[in-house]
């Protein structure tokens, strides 16, 4: 049978300088950016015991009585989700609680007050977070052939990144949703994750993405499928939720500004004689319609807004 389990890669060449080493990790990522979506990387520049400390600093959060929790319930001002702790509300097929910060001198941040060293050690932790996203971001860019810095050129806003926390609640059964089957719409997102329970749907089979000591899973987003008007897959992914034990992970999101147009480039669509496969948007709109979910929560996962809303049929 092949082998389709989500591939590793190295980045020590990216920071020593090895030219072949480099070339080499990028045809990996390229071939895993086109048939999944999904690679995970390690020697990656995030300290792996910084990464621990701050899940495990999530995770006496998460642990702490609800009123506490609930003393970091989200303020107002934050770009596209709410910044502060939010649990699901029961009706929603998520069974979740999750905290989310923005970059660390964002004003409408709100920390938890317990653990007390939570809000030094994210501030820690995001910017190698953030620093890692440039350096996938520019391995992406060569990766898709564009011209030097044009990823980082047309997405240079950095302020509208978050990182959120997770815990998924434990169930007795073993098929219950933690996240139900979505794609992420940003352009990439980082996940640190130490139990079971991610998985990727690759032609109708769901396959697990098996957590790695200080690996980082990287999964594409729904722009950079529109951008290479699908050279580049975001898949479809869930969380299925553990028995008897809470799963806990962070994810970085690496987003974009909202007011950017975003449609397939011309690299991938009238310079090779291709027809677009999106029609364009805003990326503010697409994000607000995927956030609805919150509020308004489908009775049925299959009626989750999805980037194929955009799409032109052929
Ligand atoms: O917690 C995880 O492992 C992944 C979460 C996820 O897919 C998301 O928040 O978009
Ligand atoms: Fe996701």
């Amino acid at each position: 049978m092949a082998d389709t389990s989500i591939v590793t890669v190295d980045l020590s060449p990216f920071f020593n300088g090895d030219e072949s080493g480099m070339k080499d990790a990028k045809e990996v990522i390229t071939h895993a950016c086109s048939d999944y979506g999904f690679f995970q990387i390690v020697n990656h520049g995030v300290p792996p015991s910084l990464m621990a400390q701050t899940l495990d600093l999530f995770k006496i959060f998460f642990e702490l009585p609800n009123e506490e929790k609930l003393k970091a319930s989200p303020g107002e001002g934050a770009p596209f989700t709410p910044a502060g702790y939010t649990r699901q509300p029961d009706y929603s097929f998520n069974k979740n609680e999750y905290l989310t910060m923005y970059p660390p001198a964002s004003s409408f941040n709100v920390y938890p007050d317990n653990p007390p060293e939570l809000k030094e050690v994210f501030e820690e932790t995001f910017p190698h977070l953030m620093k890692t996203g440039l350096l996938v971001e520019s391995i992406l860019n060569d990766c898709l052939g564009l011209p030097p810095n044009f990823l980082k050129e047309f997405n240079h806003d950095r302020s509208g990144d978050f990182l959120v926390a997770f815990r998924y609640f434990p169930t007795n059964d073993a098929g219950c949703s933690g996240v139900s089957a979505h794609e992420d719409g940003n352009f990439f997102t980082f996940v640190f994750q130490d139990a079971d329970g991610l998985e990727v749907l690759k032609d109708g089979v769901w396959i697990p993405v098996i957590p790695i000591e200080g690996g980082l899973v990287v999964n594409l987003g729904d722009v950079t499928q529109v951008l290479s008007n699908n050279k580049f897959k975001s898949s479809t992914h869930r969380v299925i939720r553990q028995e008897v034990k809470s799963r806990y992970s962070f994810a970085y999101f690496q987003n974009l500004e909202g007011e950017k147009w975003v449609e397939p480039l011309p690299k991938f669509t009238e310079e090779i004689g291709e027809a677009a496969k999106y029609r364009g948007f805003f990326y503010k709109d697409f994000i607000a319609m995927k956030k609805r979910i919150d509020t308004h929560p489908p009775s049925d996962p299959k009626d989750i807004f999805s980037v194929k809303h955009y799409a032109i049929p052929t």
